[in-house]
C-alpha cells in the first residue's frame, strides 16, 4: 500500500505534484491544521504529515497519530511542533533549513528600509491626501552600524546585504567562529557592545531558554537612543511591553515587527506606537521560498518514506539517498544483532557497546547504532524505533559506546554489539555476505555462521555426543520442522552454541522438554 500524507497548511501545490509523481497518497487539506479536533480524528489515517505554521502538532495529535513516520516543515521553525514527544514515538521531524532564507533576510532588510524612511506611516498619509512632507524626515542608512543577533543562515545573508548597503556589521551569536565572521566580513562583539554600537539591531536567532527576551528593558536601556529594533525571527525574543514602552519615549526610534508572542496577532501592545511597522508573520511569504520549501519537504519526505533516506531531521541522523541501499542490509543486521541481544537480556542493561570494523565503518554508524539499540530495546519497549531508540536509551541511562576500526580478520567487515548488564556481559557479531543477507558470525566468543530466521531456538550446550541426534528427534516428535541448523563450539567437549531455525511458533511445553535433554543449559526461544 502506497504510503499517505497530509498537507494540512497552505503549500504550494508544488508539493502535492511531487508526492503523486513519486506514487505516494496525498491529501492536501489547507486549512485542515487550524482545525485541531479534525485533525486529532483523521490523523491515524497518514504516514506523513506535511505542514507550515498553522498546524500545531501537540502531544494530543502525535498521541493520535498511530501511523505516522514523518512531519515536514516546509519552512525553518519548528516550535510548532512537539519533537521531543514526536521523538518518543519514534516520528522523524524534518524542517528545509535554507529554503526561505534569502527571502526573511530580504524582508529584515525591507523593515529596514521601511524603518529608515517611515514608508508604511507615509504611505497612509500620502494616500489620506496630507501630503506631510516635512513630518517624515528619515535617515540614511550608508555607514551606519547594524547589530545582528544570531548569525546562522539568514543573519548571515543580511549581513551581506547590509555590507552590500554600505553598512558595518557587528553580530552577536556564542557559536559564530572568528574564521566565519572573518569571511563574512563581520566584526563579532559580544551583546553589550553590540547594544551600545548598534544603529539598527536584527534578530536572527531561534527562540529558546536563552534567548528569549534577548531585548527587555535592560537591554534597550543599553542601547543608543533613537535606535530601531527589527524581529523577523521569532515573537518573544523581544519583551514587546518594554519595545512599547521604549517607542513611547522615544529611546527606539523605530521598531519593525514579523512575528509576534501571540500569533495570530489580532490585537497587540506595540500595534499604534509611533513607527510601529507590522507584518503578519510574511518572513518567508514570497512565491520563490514557498516553492522551494514544498518541493524540498515533499521530496525529503518521500526519499524518507519509501527509501528511508533521512536529510534535515531535527531528530535523527541524516541517511542520504544515495547512501540508503548500502546501509539498508547492514541497519537490518544492526537491529537483527540487538534482537538476539535484547531477547537474552533479563537484568537491567548498563552499557551498550558497539564495534564497526573494515568498510561497515566507513557508513553512517550512528544511523546503525540506532539500528541496533531498536533491536536491543524492543522485546522490553514493542514501539521503539530508530529515532526513539537513542533518547530512550538515555532516559534509561543506557551508555552507548561506539568505536570504529579497520578490519585485517577473516570478515571484510563485521558489527559486534556487546550488552552490559548488572549480571553479565553478552557479545554477537554479524556481517552482511554478498549476497546482501545478515548473517551472525559470532556468539559470546564463539565462532558460527548463522542466518536468522522469524523462529529461532538459541540452545547453550556441553559439546557431546549424541546431543544433535536428541534434539532432532525432540523436535521432530513435537511436529516442528528444522529450517537450518548452526552449531559452535569452544573447544571439543566444551561449551557449544546451537542456532536451530523453525518453521514455526515452538509451545512452552516444547522448550520445556527441549531443556530437560542431556547436557543442554539453557534454552530460549527468539522472534526477528
Ligand atoms: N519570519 C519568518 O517567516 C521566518 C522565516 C524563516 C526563519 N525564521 C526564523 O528565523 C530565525 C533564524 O533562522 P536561521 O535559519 O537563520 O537559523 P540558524 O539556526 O541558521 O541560525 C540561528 C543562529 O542563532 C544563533 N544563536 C543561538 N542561540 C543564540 C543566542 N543565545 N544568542 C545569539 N545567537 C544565538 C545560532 O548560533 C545560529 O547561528 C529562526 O528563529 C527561524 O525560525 C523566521
Ligand atoms: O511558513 C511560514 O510562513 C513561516 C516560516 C518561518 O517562520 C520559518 O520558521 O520557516
Amino acid at each position: 500500500m502506497a504510503p499517505r500524507v497530509l498537507i494540512s497548511d497552505k503549500l504550494s501545490d508544488a508539493a502535492v505534484q511531487i508526492f503523486k509523481d513519486r506514487g505516494i497518497d496525498v491529501d492536501f487539506q489547507p486549512d485542515l491544521g487550524k482545525d485541531k479536533d479534525k485533525l486529532l480524528s483523521v490523523i491515524d489515517q497518514y504516514d506523513g504529515l506535511a505542514i507550515r505554521s498553522a498546524t500545531k502538532v501537540t502531544e494530543k495529535i502525535i498521541a493520535a497519530a498511530s501511523r505516522l513516520k514523518v512531519i515536514g516543515r516546509a519552512g525553518i521553525g519548528v516550535d510548532n511542533v512537539d519533537i521531543p514527544k514526536a521523538t518518543a514515538r519514534g516520528i522523524i521531524v524534518m524542517n528545509t533549513p535554507f529554503g526561505n532564507a534569502i527571502t526573511t533576510a530580504e524582508h529584515a532588510i525591507a523593515m529596514m528600509f521601511s524603518l529608515a524612511r517611515q514608508i508604511p506611516a507615509a504611505d497612509a498619509s500620502t494616500q489620506a491626501g496630507k501630503w506631510e512632507k516635512s513630518g517624515f524626515m528619515g535617515v540614511e542608512i550608508t555607514s551606519k552600524t547594524l547589530g545582528l543577533i544570531g548569525c546562522g543562515n539568514i543573519g548571515s545573508i543580511v549581513a551581506d546585504r547590509a555590507i552590500g548597503l554600505r553598512m558595518k556589521v557587528v553580530a552577536f551569536d556564542p557559536f559564530l567562529t572568528p574564521e566565519r565572521a572573518s569571511i563574512l566580513g563581520v566584526e563579532k562583539v559580544e551583546l553589550d557592545e553590540l547594544l551600545r554600537r548598534a544603529d539598527f539591531i536584527t534578530l536572527h536567532t531561534p527562540l529558546t531558554d536563552k534567548t528569549r527576551n534577548i531585548i527587555d528593558a535592560a537591554a534597550i536601556a543599553k542601547m543608543k537612543t533613537g535606535s530601531y529594533l527589527i524581529n523577523c525571527a521569532r515573537g518573544g525574543l523581544a519583551d514587546e511591553q518594554a519595545v512599547r514602552e521604549a517607542l513611547d519615549s522615544g529611546k527606539l526610534a523605530g521598531a519593525g515587527f514579523d512575528v509576534f508572542v501571540e500569533e495570530p496577532a489580532k490585537q497587540n501592545v506595540l500595534f499604534g506606537a509611533k513607527n510601529f511597522v507590522s507584518t503578519p508573520h510574511l518572513g518567508a511569504s514570497t512565491s520563490e521560498a514557498q516553492e522551494n520549501v514544498a518541493l524540498q519537504v515533499a521530496e525529503q519526505m518521500c526519499d524518507y518514506l519509501l527509501h528511508g533516506a533521512v536529510s534535515n531531521a531535527l531528530n535523527m541522523p541524516s541517511i542520504s539517498a544515495e547512501e540508503a541501499p548500502k546501509l539498508t542490509p547492514f541497519v537490518r543486521l544492526a537491529e537483527q544483532l540487538g534482537l538476539f541481544a535484547g531477547q537474552l537480556t533479563e537484568s537491567g542493561i548498563k552499557t551498550i557497546r558497539l564495534e564497526y570494523a573494515g568498510a561497515v565503518a566507513d557508513l553512517n554508524t550512528r544511523a546503525l547504532t540506532s539500528a541496533a539499540l531498536t533491536g536491543v530495546l524492543t522485546p522490553l519497549l514493542q514501539t521503539v524505533n530508530m529515532v526513539s531508540a537513542p533518547v530512550v536509551a538515555r532516559e534509561r541511562g543506557i551508555e552507548v559506546e561506539e568505536t570504529r576500526r579497520e578490519q585485517k580478520g577473516a570478515f571484510e567487515t563485521y558489527i559486534r554489539l556487546t550488552v552490559v548488564t548488572e549480571n553479565q556481559e553478552r557479545s554477537v557479531a554479524g556481517t552482511v555476505f554478498e549476497d546482501g543477507k545478515p548473517r551472525i558470525i559470532q556468539v559470546k566468543g564463539i565462532n558460527m555462521e548463522a542466518e536468522l530466521g522469524a523462529y529461532m531456538l538459541y540452545i547453550t550446550n556441553e559439546d557431546k555426543p549424541g546431543f544433535i541426534g536428541q534434539l532432532g528427534m525432540e523436535l521432530g516428535n513435537s511436529g516442528i520442522n528444522i529450517a537450518t541448523f548452526n552449531l559452535g563450539r569452544t573447544a571439543p567437549g566444551k561449551d557449544a552454541i546451537c542456532l536451530v531455525e523453525v518453521d514455526g511458533e515452538v509451545p512452552q511445553e516444547v522448550l520445556e522438554r527441549l531443556a530437560s535433554v542431556a547436557h543442554v543449559n539453557q534454552v530460549k526461544k527468539l522472534r526477528f
